[in-house]
């Protein structure tokens, strides 16, 4: 695949920022998406939305962040590091989506804004243990939604914001539309867990076209992390300056080296990897 842009040793690489929860299995959230911007070669800056207690077979806890601390981790990285894009993950409640939004807006973060912002609108992991409070999907739809560039939502988030059921193309269109009528410049529509097709595609739309990125299925239990992969991806690429649907391709080819390299970790679910660029 074609990678992207490297800095010469020394100088200032590109930033990006994630505003999400952590990993402590190292697997998904935070750690996923800085071990990606890392192997894009981009400076990751990180705003803690929430710690979770998680390991390969589930999450048992979570502890929020304050809203106020959450924005402060924004704004401070802003404006003295400055950053290409921005990737929201977990974000757990209202309170916290309302502060991130509004932060967002104050800082030139998000769509119609200097820095694009990649929406991965995260409500439980894929064990099912929640990752959102049910009473935040309102503000996910009303308020995230409407702030993003990009929203990249799974079938199941997909779901839980739309109504819809995923179950072929022509439901995933009507997903796609329903996403790009709540605000967002453009929605995807991951394909990972329509099992029903040998393919695993992601459906972009932009309001006027449907671009559709595929892959061959790859056969692993070891997927954990792959949507906040993806997001990181493409959040690396549009720091870059590609456009939306250039991302989006770059970000579907790095999930997919990630997926192929996946290994196992403890009893469940596996990470992707993104560390297939250093291994032999
Ligand atoms: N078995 C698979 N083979 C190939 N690509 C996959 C597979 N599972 C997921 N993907 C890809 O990984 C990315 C994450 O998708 P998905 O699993 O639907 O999201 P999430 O991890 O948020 O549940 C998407 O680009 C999707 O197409
Ligand atoms: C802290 C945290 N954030 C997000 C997730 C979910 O990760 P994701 O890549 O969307 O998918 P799964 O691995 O759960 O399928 C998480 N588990 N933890």
């Amino acid at each position: 695949m074609k990678l992207l842009p490297l800095t010469p040793a020394g100088q200032t690489p590109i930033r990006a920022l994630t505003i999400a929860g952590t990993d402590s299995g190292g697997g998904a959230g935070i750690q996923a998406d800085s071990r990606t911007m890392a192997m894009c070669g981009v400076h990751a800056c990180v705003a803690v939305a929430a710690v979770t207690v998680q390991n390969s077979v589930g999450v048992s806890g979570f502890h929020e962040i304050p809203p106020e601390i959450v924005a402060d981790q924004v704004r401070v990285v802003v404006s003295d590091i400055g950053v290409g894009a921005a990737k929201t993950g977990m974000l757990a409640s209202t309170t916290i989506i309302e502060a991130v939004a509004a932060v967002a807006a104050e800082v030139g973060i998000g769509r119609d804004r200097p820095i694009p912002l990649v929406v991965d609108p995260v409500c439980a992991s894929m064990h099912g243990d929640p990752l959102l409070h049910e009473e935040a999907l309102d503000a996910v739809r009303n308020t995230l939604i409407p702030a993003a560039t990009v929203v990249t939502p799974n079938l199941d988030e997909v779901r839980l914001i739309t109504g819809i059921e995923v179950v072929d193309d022509k439901s995933a269109r009507q997903a796609a539309e329903a996403l790009h009528a709540l605000g967002a410049e453009w929605s995807i529509v991951k394909g990972g867990h329509l099992r029903t097709s040998e393919l695993s595609t992601d459906l972009l739309f932009d309001g006027d076209r449907f671009l559709e990125f595929s892959s061959a299925r790859i056969d692993t239990g070891n997927d954990h992390g792959g949507g906040d992969t993806l997001a990181a991806a493409i959040t690396c690429a549009l720091a870059h300056g590609y456009s939306v649907p250039d991302a989006v391709a770059f970000g579907k080819e790095w999930v997919t080296k990630c997926l192929e390299a996946s290994y196992d970790l403890g009893a469940g679910h596996g990470p992707v990897s993104p560390l297939w660029r250093l291994q032999v």
